[in-house]
């Protein structure tokens, strides 16, 4: 299984976090940042693990955003996707870790499939996002077997 995790990061948190999915649930992913991704061609990808990071008022950060476009060069149909990122309820219900809405909406427009419900983790309650996504990510992984 070819598989990739993304993260982008201004205070560490995302990174941390795909740094957690790939050292204990998928250490065979390769793990870039958003700004690496580029030149990934996402045809040969079959897992894609999503941790954005919400900047501005609930908006992408500007490399999230390339990549969303880039998102539009492939079909999507064979990929599994999920997503999972950190941000601040602080800015309120509409904006709070709106990259995960909006890279949700783009890939399940490009018809490529859900691995789990999508997934916002406050920053200030990283444990249980880690356990929720590590409970999903297992679940999966035991049913490819
Ligand atoms: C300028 C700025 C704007 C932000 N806007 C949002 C926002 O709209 N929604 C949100 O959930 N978090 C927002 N945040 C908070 C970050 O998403 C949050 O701190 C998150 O933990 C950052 O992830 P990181 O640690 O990977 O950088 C903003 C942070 C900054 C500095």
């Amino acid at each position: 299984m070819n598989t990739l995790i993304l993260y982008d990061t201004v205070y560490g948190h995302n990174f941390e976090l795909g740094e957690y999915i790939h050292q204990n649930l998928l250490p065979d992913s390769s793990l870039l940042s958003f700004k690496e991704s580029l030149t990934v061609k996402l045809d040969n990808i079959d897992l894609l693990i999503l941790c954005p990071c919400t900047s501005g008022e609930g908006q992408l950060t500007v490399n999230e955003e390339k990549f969303y476009n880039y998102l539009s060069e492939f079909s999507l149909k064979s990929l599994t996707y999920y997503i999972a990122g950190i941000g601040d309820q602080n800015f309120g219900r509409e904006n709070f870790a709106n990259a995960v809405n909006i890279f949700d909406q783009r890939l399940q427009y490009q018809h490529a499939r859900q691995l789990g419900p999508s997934l916002k983790i406050d920053y200030e309650d990283i444990d249980n996002g880690q356990q929720i996504i590590t409970k999903k990510i297992s679940k999966y992984l035991k049913t490819r077997k």
